[in-house]
């Protein structure tokens, strides 16, 4: 899948993954809205959830992933002003050393990791991590709920599988 990120550069340059990402050409930054494609937009403030229906269905382009880089302080609803079907991902938990450990609040790599698992695009998903030193720790981490999403038919079905995660949170 091609991966887009709307790129707002308020983030430290050095810890940011989706610059790595564009360093090693698995992603295009784009440092306006307006440039930026639409595509199934990767939006924690979405009312629906990922699920591998996503990838049919008519409207946006379901072959691309857009998320949008930016401080998780500036990252509020309004922020993500973008063409496409908007979705939230279910319940992951973040591998990297900045946020190891918190549910929901994944960075941009592992977001679209975590999509394109969903997706049934594993071998990308590999691909994107392997070159944070970090990356495999995210796929550990999730590996049996990114399993059962991605058996999921629909957005409703992963919200149940969620629910086993969050009663034991
Ligand atoms: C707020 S930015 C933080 C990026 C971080 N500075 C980095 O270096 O990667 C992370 C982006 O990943 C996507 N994302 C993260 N968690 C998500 C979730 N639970 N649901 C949907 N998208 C999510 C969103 O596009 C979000 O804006």
């Amino acid at each position: 899948m091609e991966l887009h990120v709307r790129y707002e550069g308020d983030d430290d340059p050095d810890k940011c993954s989706a610059r790595r990402l564009a360093q090693f050409d698995h992603a295009e930054l784009h440092r306006s809205t307006r440039s930026t494609p639409p595509g199934i937009v990767l939006n924690p403030f979405a009312d629906q959830a990922l699920s591998p229906a996503d990838r049919e269905g008519t409207g946006s382009r379901r072959d691309r992933l857009v998320a949008l880089d930016c401080s998780w302080e500036t990252a509020e609803r309004e922020a993500f002003d973008l063409e496409g079907i908007h979705r939230s991902l279910p319940f992951l938990v973040a591998g990297n050393p900045v946020n190891y450990g918190t549910a929901f609040q994944l960075n941009t790599v592992e977001a679209f990791a975590g999509a394109l698992c969903i997706l049934g695009e594993r071998e990308q998903a590999e691909e994107i991590l392997s070159v944070f030193s970090w990356g495999h720790t995210f796929l550990e981490l999730n590996e049996e709920p990114l399993e059962r999403y991605a058996a999921c038919a629909d957005s409703a079905a992963v919200l149940a599988v969620q629910d086993d995660y969050l009663a034991d949170e």
